[in-house]
């Protein structure tokens, strides 16, 4: 595709080398269009992703995410060049008008004629398929011009007590860092970790990991988040923990790059069934993986009623998520829960290690790779989570809930 474009760009006809004075004037005409000197239509160009021809509305961007793309060009740090701004324009001008049917401009007008190749050369492309291109290119775009920022600007993102940020070797880190509660999670750590998140999908890392300091992963949400409701407030608080919760999941539905976790201990509730939407799970063999939703009088979020029956079958998941039964990191892996599980005193130096490999590998290669194999589910996935959390929110105000909540909470009942 790209040497398709070569020939529009160049003013050539195909297969006719330029003369010396065609190729100084096109060049001319080029850098005043391309450096915004040119006022026409293309002012309104934003970068596109290479042809993917991955083609029909099943891999459709939503006009939400075409809006992102055009602003996300304006931050690029670099000019992408004026072959990539050809495509970018003949992607925009197919996802917004459709098919060229505008007329040939002349051969001398090169600079339009340039941009009325491009876009014809799309062809009968559907409107979603070029708004996906064009998403993708400014995605890839945006992911290398990104990986320029100095390593020394992106090393520390951000830092606070319960969650600890940092980013180096091409990967971001999001490491709960609680240990005395077990890391369990409280509601300004599950709004931490979506603003992580959101920065980590725009950042220069290539992989992105979430894992636990201390003996334990993660021991799920914090029962104390139930504590202190007025009576009156209740079921006020059950919807916005709802509404919480399936923000907290879509972004793990919609992150975009790799996303791994390093499970370096034992990990209850949510930070299990979490693990469905991780592209790559490692484990420690001293991991556990517990899902006591029954009894806790709750039910199963995280997508997880729709992919643990897919991943382990459904009478496997049934164990986990009904009985609550606990697997260990090997049982994890045979169920498919878990992708390796290493000996606990070399596991830190395996993971990071194979880790450090794997994000030096190129970034858009990965995540068109990711959502290739991620796309044609989101939207399912978006489905379950919204039902996921309607229903928890009402078997947070049931009294099996409110029994078991009281019985931790007044230290009667751990699990
Ligand atoms: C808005 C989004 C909602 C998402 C819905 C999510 C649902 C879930 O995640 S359900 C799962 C909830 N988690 C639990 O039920 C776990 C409760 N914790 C325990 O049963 C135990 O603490 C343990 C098995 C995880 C660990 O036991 P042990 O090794 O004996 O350690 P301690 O119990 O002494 O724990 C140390 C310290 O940490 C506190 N803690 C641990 N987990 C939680 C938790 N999930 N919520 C609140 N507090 C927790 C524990 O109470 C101890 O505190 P101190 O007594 O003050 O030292």
């Amino acid at each position: 595709m790209m040497s398709r474009l070569l020939p529009a760009v160049s003013g050539r006809v195909p297969g006719v080398p330029p003369t010396p004075a065609m190729a100084r004037v096109v060049g001319l005409l080029a850098h005043r269009w391309f450096s915004g000197a040119f006022r026409g239509p293309l002012q309104v160009i934003r970068c596109p992703a290479p042809q993917l021809h991955v083609s029909g509305p099943a891999m459709a961007a939503s006009q939400e995410d075409f809006a992102k793309a055009m602003n996300q060009v304006k931050l690029l740090k670099e000019d992408p060049g004026n072959e990539v701004k050809l495509k970018l324009y003949a992607l925009y001008k197919q996802a917004t008008e459709g098919p060229c049917n505008a007329p040939k401009p002349g051969m001398l007008d090169f600079i339009l004629k340039a941009k009325w190749d491009a876009w014809n050369a799309l062809g009968n492309l559907p409107k979603e398929t070029a708004r996906q291109n064009y998403v993708d290119l400014v995605s890839s775009l945006s992911a290398s011009s990104c990986s320029q920022v100095t390593p020394a600007a992106d090393k520390k993102q951000a830092e606070s007590d319960s969650l600890v940020v940092t980013s180096e070797d091409g990967i971001t880190t999001i490491r709960l860092n609680r240990p005395a509660k077990k890391n369990a999670l409280t509601t300004q750590m599950y709004r931490d970790i979506m603003r992580a998140l959101e920065a980590a999908s725009e950042d220069s890392s290539r992989i992105t990991v979430l894992t636990g300091s201390g003996d334990y992963y993660c021991s799920g949400n914090d029962l104390s988040n139930f504590k202190d409701i007025p009576p009156d407030k209740v079921e006020e608080r059950a919807q916005s923990s709802a509404v919480l919760l399936r923000d907290f999941v879509d972004c793990f539905i919609d992150f975009p790059k790799p996303l791994i976790a390093v499970v370096n201990g034992p990990a209850v509730g949510i930070s299990v069934t979490l693990l469905g939407l991780f592209d790559v799970v490692y484990a420690s063999d001293r991991a556990t993986f517990h899902t006591p939703f029954s009894h806790l009088g709750q039910s199963p979020e995280g997508c997880s009623s729709y992919i643990f029956p897919k991943m382990m079958g459904p009478s496997k998941a049934a164990e986990m998520l009904i009985f609550g039964k606990k697997l260990t990191a090997r049982e994890a892996l045979a169920q498919g829960l878990v992708t390796a599980v290493f000996p606990d005193d070399t596991f830190q130096k395996e993971v990071w290690a194979r880790l450090k490999a794997y994000a030096k590998l190129p970034p858009n290669a990965m995540r068109i790779a990711k959502r290739l194999m991620r796309h044609q589910e989101k939207e399912k996935l978006h489905a379950v989570n919204a039902e996921e959390s309607r229903v928890l929110a009402e078997r947070w105000v049931s009294d099996e809930c409110i029994t078991a909540i009281v019985a931790f909470l007044s230290k009667k009942a751990k699990l």
